[in-house]
């Protein structure tokens, strides 16, 4: 079995937290979006992120976010990356890994082919890329709607970077999806939710056993 890394996103509690250390995952995403359900003010944000031992991996997900609103986010909460999930530019990808320090993963959304049409740029500019589905047109999310693409799309690729497939995983097919596509790294959101929003720990725990296989998880 291939190491595979597992990030959670969308955490709002401590609890969330405990349930993903639990389970021995690897990221845990944390959502500056104020139109999700999932969206962290900077307070509630620090409580989750310092809830968090090391080696769980704070990741701050930003949608075409100014410097303003990053400066502000971190500053108040400790993070090992950034994940951006808009319409950052690979100059601007470039810009922000500067500005911060911090490694940057960028998000692509794939429906087809013509998606992934700049990966090449895209990777060269960024530390990690994550491979999502593309949201609908009447989607009210840019990401985090549950939604699945074709993993043919991405199955025979040779990647410069290291990718994290998301978009549409579950407990039931993760462990498809990575024998489809042969990723290392996988991410959920919706997958592991009771509802809209609320964590499901039995579902986090379900999922890091399904990715990872039956090992005991890391000892922290
Ligand atoms: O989760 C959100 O609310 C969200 C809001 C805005 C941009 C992206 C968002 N989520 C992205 C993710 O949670 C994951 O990186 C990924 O897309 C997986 O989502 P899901 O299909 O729900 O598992």
């Amino acid at each position: 079995m291939p190491d595979i890394r597992v990030k959670i996103c969308g955490l709002r509690t401590e609890a969330d937290v405990q349930a993903v250390v639990a389970a021995g995952a690897h990221y845990a995403g944390l959502v500056f979006f104020p139109r999700s359900p999932r969206h962290l003010t900077l307070d509630e944000a620090r409580i989750v992120a310092f809830a968090a031992p090391p080696g769980l991996a704070k990741v701050a997900l930003v949608v075409d976010a100014d410097d303003a609103t990053l400066d502000a986010i971190v500053e108040a909460v400790p993070l090992d990356m950034l994940q951006l999930h808009g319409h950052e530019t690979p100059e601007r990808v470039a810009a922000l890994r500067e500005r911060y320090g911090l490694p940057v993963m960028k998000a692509i959304g794939v429906a087809d082919e013509g998606d992934l049409a700049g990966l090449i740029e895209m990777s060269l500019a960024a530390d990690q890329l994550l491979i999502d589905a593309k949201p609908p047109r009447e989607a009210e999310l840019p990401g985090g709607n549950g939604l699945s693409f074709d993993w043919r799309l991405v199955a025979q690729r040779r990647w410069l970077k290291p990718w994290m497939l998301a978009g549409g995983l579950t407990p039931e097919n993760v462990a498809e999806a990575i024998q489809r596509t042969n990723v290392r790294q996988v991410d959920v959101s919706s997958g592991v939710e009771a509802s809209r929003g609320v964590k499901d720990p039995a579902r986090i725990a379900a999922f890091v056993r399904a990715a990872t296989g039956p090992a005991v998880p890391r000892l922290r």
